[in-house]
């Protein structure tokens, strides 16, 4: 396995979306060696909890715990707090939820990480909009005008001022969120469609190749893998594009 391979692997973020840990531990089977991140989200999450977590991180992986915090600033800092003692490696919250919820998101990150030394801080990104909300979701549904792009650039400049290290979006958005907020502040985005692959629930999306030529950081890929018969094939191939691109 060549460095380039290595790095690039670990941008492709693995959405674990099973009802329970022995469905998610089969695919980590099939996925042996392939050095990618994992992502921990509300169904695994609420059935598994954090040992799942745990036994992901004594496996050596990366973990993305996808809980989408969206509550008042004090119970978000505690969330923060109890999430980084877990040892995870990014989690979330909605900017939606506000400058002053996120800023306390980053203070229960402190807390823990000020009583224990052994932690290592944390990815602390946002949720924009969401990859399945189109235009007219946006603007007639939710009652929000402007453009979808528009509201993620500002939920994106919310969020860097909140002192936070990113944002979740569409990949179709990652060359904006970098010129607005700068390249170091880090994309993840899901919504991500192998030519050809169903679109599902999806509004925004984009391939990988498309995604990793576009800026983004990591892209997260869920039943595009676990939805395929042969599992380790999709998530090679995938890696091959983003490599290729
Ligand atoms: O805006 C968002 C935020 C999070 N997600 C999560 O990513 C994966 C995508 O899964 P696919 O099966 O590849 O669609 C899933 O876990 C979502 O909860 C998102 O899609 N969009």
């Amino acid at each position: 396995m060549n460095e380039a391979y290595k790095e690039m692997a670990g941008r492709l973020i693995v959405a674990l979306d099973y009802p329970d840990a022995h469905q998610a531990k089969a695919l980590l089977q099939e996925l042996e060696g392939i050095p990618c991140y994992m992502k921990v989200g509300m169904q695994l999450y609420y059935a598994a909890g954090p040992d799942f977590v745990r036994d992901l991180k004594t496996r050596g992986y990366k973990v993305f715990l996808d809980l989408k915090m969206h509550d008042i600033p004090n119970t978000v800092k505690g969330g923060a707090e109890s999430i980084t003692r877990l040892g995870v490696d990014m989690f979330n919250v909605h900017a939606a939820g506000g400058s002053e919820m996120m800023k306390a998101a980053m203070e229960g990150v402190d807390k823990a990480l000020q009583s224990d030394a052994s932690l290592r801080k944390p990815l602390v990104i946002a949720v924009t909009q969401l990859t399945s909300t189109g235009q007219d979701m946006l603007n007639q549904e939710i009652g929000i005008p402007g453009t979808v792009q528009d509201a993620v650039i500002r939920y994106a400049e919310l969020t860097q001022a909140a002192g936070l290290d990113g944002v979740v979006a569409s990949a179709q958005e990652s060359g904006m969120i970098a010129e607005a907020c700068g390249k170091d502040f880090v994309t993840v985005t899901p919504g991500i469609r192998p030519a050809g692959s169903d679109q599902g629930d999806q509004k925004r999306v984009l391939t990988p190749g498309e995604a990793i030529r576009g800026g983004s950081t990591y892209i997260v890929v869920g039943r595009p893998i676990t939805g395929s018969e042969e599992p380790r094939a999709a998530a090679e191939s995938i890696i091959k594009e983003m490599l290729n691109a």
